[in-house]
């Protein structure tokens, strides 16, 4: 096949043209990162023909030992990066090279702001990997040919990352991929071996494959004391450990090389927030390196989005994003696991059902959660910060994983009205210790938003013995609510729900007080009663406000109003809901009410009093048009 066989130009996917912009408008301050992120796909391609081999030796084509080596042509102006990895066919280096496969993209490129450097921030959590070699490049061509294919199955594909791409068939007797950089005249620096070298230490130490230079020879020397010393002949030769790093004892390895294995697992370009390593030994033989990544991730939310570890299996790759071993509520976790006891030609449908894979889940599941523990013990400050980016995910966590739920519930956050700001920052084990004489439930709220939670009248009582509330607004708190009934022996109760049971909270003039107004607002209550009709489930003297007429309460075992609007917003068929009124006779405008002659102005009153309930509880209501023109009636009454 000729050298220019088939040459065709294709565009680039619009996301990718977006991302080159970024790329080269973006990254300037930290241009040396190009080197990592190509070295890093070099070692990936290594690790996935490595595995291919494993059912195909032949794929080696004798040359088993897999390396990356980078070289500088000063005269040519490029640098080339080159593996013996797997390789790909043209149509992959047009699917590769020219599109992003990633599940949520054109979300995340229609999330930025044109703020450059806000821009550059996402766009490090996104990862750029190939397409930073426009950092420094004005133009890159890829040579590449897949494993098990001929010499002639080769392709080139060349770009100045501007809109289009070509890519032409070559002949190329070597396995693998040649990235060659033709560098922009100002990045010539890069074509320095004393600043490749300490670039490649700097990031690349950890891969653990070679990741060679070329060195001169050097030529015959005397010795100190006149003797020979002979010539080393010029070599490729290895400038980085090359040993998988989770194998290597944790003393031996610094932050920094921590911090490094984990962008080139996790393509962050950010340090992690922390990390656990640990080589387990016994019943199961295994080694996990696990990282809680400092930022979420752009598509933490979308369900198709991957996660899960990196599996090794005797350390050999064998597949990213194995979720068998983190539960959904722990999927921000990064990280790689290797396995002595699993076979190497494991499948994923394997993993599903194997006892190794349940013992290494629970413990890593184990292992995360203390993680966070220690984390939360040592630097409240960072666990703040961890909360904020993934407090939502970890929420998931109690109707996910019922045997963990005591330990999730001892990491969750909350908002209270021990210091009423929406920041969620207090814990059950705060509140707890926090919590009055004779007090014996933790107490909390749920509503739609945090000032509705914060001001919602149930809480009047409360406020008025200084019992602390979580003040509960998240979506997913009325999820998590519904699996959590308790902590440390203390059960969680909802403010809003059932007959209010204050327990000791209450002395006996309290509860003489409360009888005594029960018993002198009966007929009040029954009128009510009679007025609103099949409205409400019942009627009665509240126990909860001191300040506010009337609150709406949900019975018992009823769904909460939370719930109801969860439910109907997924379309799901939902009971129609009514309430308990409660009503507070001390409250003047009740008194006012009771005075009422007029059965009807009665009725009128009653409706307003459950409507302005309602809405305090709720923030809607079913007929608010009716509302209104109730309340501009009652109040022309008035004048
Ligand atoms: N040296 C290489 N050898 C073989 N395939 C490669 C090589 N470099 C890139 N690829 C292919 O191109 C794809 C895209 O690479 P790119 O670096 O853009 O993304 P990525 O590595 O998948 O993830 P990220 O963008 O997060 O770094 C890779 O997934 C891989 O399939």
């Amino acid at each position: 096949m000729s050298e220019t066989a088939q040459r065709e130009t294709h565009g680039f996917q619009t996301e990718v043209g977006k991302l080159l912009h970024l790329v080269t408008h973006s990254l300037y301050s930290n241009k040396e990162i190009f080197l990592r992120e190509l070295v890093s796909n070099a070692a990936d391609a290594a690790d996935k023909l490595r595995f291919k081999a494993l059912s195909d030796n032949d794929l080696y084509e004798n040359d088993g030992e897999l390396r990356v080596r980078i070289s500088a042509d000063k005269d040519a102006g490029t640098l080339t990066i080159s593996d013996n990895g797997i390789g790909m066919t043209r149509d992959q280096v047009i699917e590769h090279l020219g599109t992003i496969a990633k599940s949520g993209t054109s979300e995340f490129f229609n999330q930025l702001s044109g703020d450059e450097s806000k821009d550059s921030q996402l766009i490090g959590q996104f990862g750029v990997g190939f397409y930073s070699a426009f950092i420094v490049a004005d133009r890159v061509t890829v040579r590449s040919r897949a494993a098990g294919f001929g010499a002639d199955a080769g392709v080139q594909w060349e770009s100045a990352g501007e809109g289009d791409f070509t890519v032409e068939d070559i002949n190329k007797t070597d396995r693998g991929t040649d990235i060659i950089l033709h560098l922009r005249d100002e990045e010539k620096e890069f074509l320095d071996d004393w600043r490749l070298r300490q670039i490649v230490n700097k990031y690349s130490d950890h891969i653990s494959i070679a990741v060679e230079m070329w060195k001169e020879e050097v030529p015959e020397q005397d010795g100190p004391d006149g003797e020979k010393i002979a010539a080393v002949p010029a070599s490729w030769d290895k400038v980085n450990t090359a040993k998988a790093l989770w194998t290597r004892e944790k003393s031996d390895i610094s932050d920094d090389e921590y911090g490094e294995f984990y962008r080139h697992i996790s393509h962050d370009f950010e340090a992690p927030m922390t990390w656990s390593h640990n080589r387990v030994e016994g019943t199961h033989d295994y080694t996990s390196l696990l990282f809680i990544p400092k930022r979420a991730p752009f598509d933490m939310w979308n369900r198709e989005s991957k996660h899960g570890l990196k599996l090794y299996v005797q350390r050999v790759f064998i597949m990213d994003d194995a979720e068998q071993f983190m539960p959904t509520y722990l999927r921000f976790v990064k990280g790689v696991l290797d396995s002595n006891d699993l076979p190497l030609n494991v499948s994923r449908e394997l993993l599903q059902d194997s006892k190794v894979t349940d013992a290494m889940r629970k413990a890593c599941t184990k292992r995360v959660l203390q993680m966070l523990e220690k984390l939360a013990k040592k630097d409240a400050d960072k666990y703040q910060e961890f909360w904020k980016e993934f407090g939502n995910v970890l929420k998931e966590g109690p109707a996910e994983d019922a045997a963990n739920k005591e330990k999730i519930a001892g990491l969750l956050r909350f908002a209270s009205t021990e210091n009423d700001t929406a920041e969620q920052t207090v814990a059950l084990a705060d509140y707890i210790e926090r919590m009055k004489e004779g007090q014996d439930k933790i107490y909390y709220v749920v509503a739609d938003s945090f000032n509705s939670a914060k001001s919602s009248p149930h809480l009047e009582v409360f406020r008025k013995k200084g019992v602390e509330v979580l003040l509960m607004s998240e979506r997913v708190d009325e999820w998590l609510i519904s699996h959590l009934n308790e902590f440390d022996g203390k059960q969680l109760v909802s403010v809003t729900r059932g007959a209010l049971d204050l327990g000791d909270l209450e002395d006996d003039a309290d509860k003489e007080a409360q009888k005594a107004l029960e018993e002198s607002s009966e007929g009040l209550v029954e009128r009510i009663k009679t007025s609103l009709g099949e409205a409400v489930k019942e009627v009665r003297v509240t126990h909860r406000l001191t300040n506010s007429p009337a609150c709406i309460v949900v019975d018992e075992h009823d769904m909460s109003s939370q719930m109801v609007k969860l439910m109907k917003a997924a379309g799901q068929p939902v009971p129609e809901q009514k309430f308990i009124l409660e009503v507070n006779p001390e409250h003047d405008l009740v008194k006012q009410m009771d005075a009422l002659q007029a059965e009807d102005t009665f009725a009128e009153w009653s409706q307003l009093l459950l409507d302005q309930a309602t809405l305090a509880e709720q923030g809607t209501l079913d007929d608010p048009a009716s509302f209104v023109a109730r309340v501009n009636k009652l109040l022309l009454n008035q004048g």
